[in-house]
């Protein structure tokens, strides 16, 4: 039986530098806490489309494969789906593992640039490519439909053939090693059309269905292709609501620890010692679904083993941190896909201290679910709009794990609108819990905890609505921008403040002389900006404005 080994070809491209999870921005002194909520066990949402190949796809199944969890432990609904997921996550998650580490070892040239310059490899239409192919199997091509981030134009080009080739091989290489996984293998390699096809299925139309599955392949392929994170997300919408979600996260291990040191120094340690579920180079994936307030972490498969579920998982609950102070928000590692100097500033304002930690992809997520972190901010450019696969299945575990993501308004996401989430006010906001809400600069209780209603922003729970970052409901009520709220900066028409100009301010809390004042960066020199002082650290920027609260009292530029 072969393993995901990976093909490999020749195309022109740089493979950018190595940039890998440091020490520095993730910091020892997080708290690790768990929430006690009571779980809703309700599922009424359920489904379960039997035909026969999806009968004959399970029977295919190891014995030793099938589910071994008690049936009290899961709603009704979902079970088959949410195995079949898993277990094409995992399996995609091998592939990907191959895939990086061979890019990463032969200088490899196999990432291509997209029509928008972002990267995209052999592995993200071949997972592309095997998802598709398993759930197809599993309940017939004519039901199913998946929405994924990958097309097949760049591959079905003349000039193409050699990376359609790498892809084709890749995909038939893992494919090959399905049974290890519990699912049924083609028998016979699939031929260039049936990968093409197989890719071409998942089409965006599908994305105003009833019901579809939302795939990214590779998420993160800027953190893939340096050889950092990255997470393959798969979730099931129905009605506009996830209902289920995995993200397979390779580089994520099981022990929070081992993220203190960088990949390839735990995927050397890791061929030094014995292959056991607690081996160093393991990713994890998560995986919940909808109403059952519960969410599991697994580690990745042993190379050689086969995967008998329920794969040791663990359960999985997000912080229960209740001050912004102790707090660690996530955000995107890359600048231009979200506002740094933005961020830094917002979070200061609330009062949150510890340095963020900056990490590719919908780990982001993860980190949250399991407790690694409490907040997530994103806040993309102005007229950048957040697909659904960048977030649709995250947002279910976060969820199930008792936390809540919301929009800068403290709406929902909405998932039924199409590829795009429409009306989305910029900002994505994830809170650990309710109580991390750093709504009016502290704690926010509301009437009642709930797990697996969240996004509904509580109505059927009997909950307040959720109030986000300025959104109805007082913000953060931070100088300057919460004041901005209705001037529109951050509000739920989106738009800056002021002329489009970002003016942080904050309300010093230095002891000293500056303890108390407001100070506002004069609009000329806001690019982005720095502080000087203490608990003024991070961020940092290129500097267009300083605030000095411990001596002078004045923001300059
Ligand atoms: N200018 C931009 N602003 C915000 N998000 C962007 C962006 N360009 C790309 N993205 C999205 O951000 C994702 C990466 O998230 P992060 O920055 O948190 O690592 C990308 O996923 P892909 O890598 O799958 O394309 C892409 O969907
Ligand atoms: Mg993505």
């Amino acid at each position: 039986m072969s393993s995901c080994t990976t093909a490999t070809t020749s195309f022109p491209t740089k493979v950018p530098h190595i940039h890998s999870w440091k020490n520095d921005v993730f910091p020892k002194n997080q708290l690790l806490g768990t929430l006690s909520l009571s779980s809703k066990k309700n599922s009424h949402l359920g489904f379960t489309v039997k035909t026969s190949s999806q009968t004959n796809f399970l029977s295919a199944m190891d014995e030793d494969c099938k589910l071994e969890v008690s049936s009290s432990d899961i709603p009704d609904g979902y079970s088959k789906e949410l195995e079949i997921a898993v277990r094409a996550v995992h399996m995609a998650c091998l592939l990907c593992q191959r895939v990086q580490d061979n890019l990463l070892s032969e200088s490899s040239e196999h990432v291509h640039s997209k029509e928008d310059n972002s990267p995209v490899t052999i592995a993200d239409w071949s997972v592309q490519a095997i998802v598709s192919w398993v759930l197809s199997e599993a309940y017939g091509s004519e039901n199913v439909s998946i929405v994924a981030e990958e097309d097949v134009e760049a591959l079905s080009k003349a000039s193409a053939v050699g990376l359609l080739e790498a892809v084709v091989r890749t995909v038939n290489e893992c494919l090959a090693d399905a049974p290890r996984f519990g699912l049924k293998g083609p028998g016979t390699d699939l031929d260039a059309k049936a990968v093409l096809e197989a890719i071409s299925r998942c089409s965006l139309a599908g994305a105003t269905g009833s019901k579809f599955w939302v795939l990214d392949p590779v998420d993160g392929t800027l953190g893939f292709v340096r050889g950092d994170q990255y997470a393959i997300a798969l979730a099931l919408i129905e009605d506009g609501e996830p209902v289920l979600g995995v993200l397979g996260c390779p580089n994520y291990p099981m022990k929070k620890e081992w993220l203190s040191y960088q990949n390839g120094y735990r995927r050397i340690l890791s061929r030094l010692t014995s292959h056991t579920s607690e081996s160093l180079d393991k990713g994890s994936v998560l995986y919940a679904r909808k109403g059952g307030g519960r969410a599991w972490m697994q580690p990745l498969m042993c190379r050689e083993n086969n995967f008998v579920w329920p794969n040791s998982a663990r359960e999985i609950r997000a912080s229960s941190i209740d001050n912004p102070a102790l707090a660690t928000f996530c955000e995107p590692v890359e600048k231009a896909n979200s506002s740094h100097s933005f961020t830094a500033g917002l979070a200061h304002s609330v009062g949150l201290r510890n340095q963020p930690l900056r990490v590719y992809s919908m780990v982001k997520y993860a980190a949250i679910a399991r407790g690694d972190a409490e907040i997530f901010m994103k806040f993309a450019r102005a007229g950048y709009k957040e697909k659904i696969w960048d977030h649709a299945a995250g947002v279910l575990i976060i969820e199930e794990a008792g936390g809540v993501v919301t929009d800068a308004g403290g709406r929902p996401l909405d998932f039924s609108k199409g590829e795009y989430l429409e009306g989305l006010d910029r900002v994505t906001s994830t809170f650990a819990t309710r109580h991390i809400n750093p709504k009016n600069h502290g704690v926010e209780k509301t009437k009642k905890e709930g797990s697996g209603g969240a996004r509904n922003n509580g109505n059927d729970n009997g909950d307040e609505p959720f109030g986000g970052f300025f959104g109805p409901g007082g913000g953060f009520n931070i100088p300057g921008l919460g004041g901005a709220y209705g001037g529109g900066f951050g509000g739920p028409k989106g738009g800056y403040a002021k002329g489009g100009v970002i003016r942080p301010s904050v309300v010093c809390k230095d002891k000293g002389p500056c303890l108390g004042k407001k100070l506002r960066c004069p609009a000329k020199c806001f690019k982005s900006y720095s502080r000087a002082g203490k608990g003024y650290g991070y961020g940092g920027g290129s500097g267009g404005c300083t605030m000095d609260c411990k001596k002078k009292c004045v923001a300059y530029c």
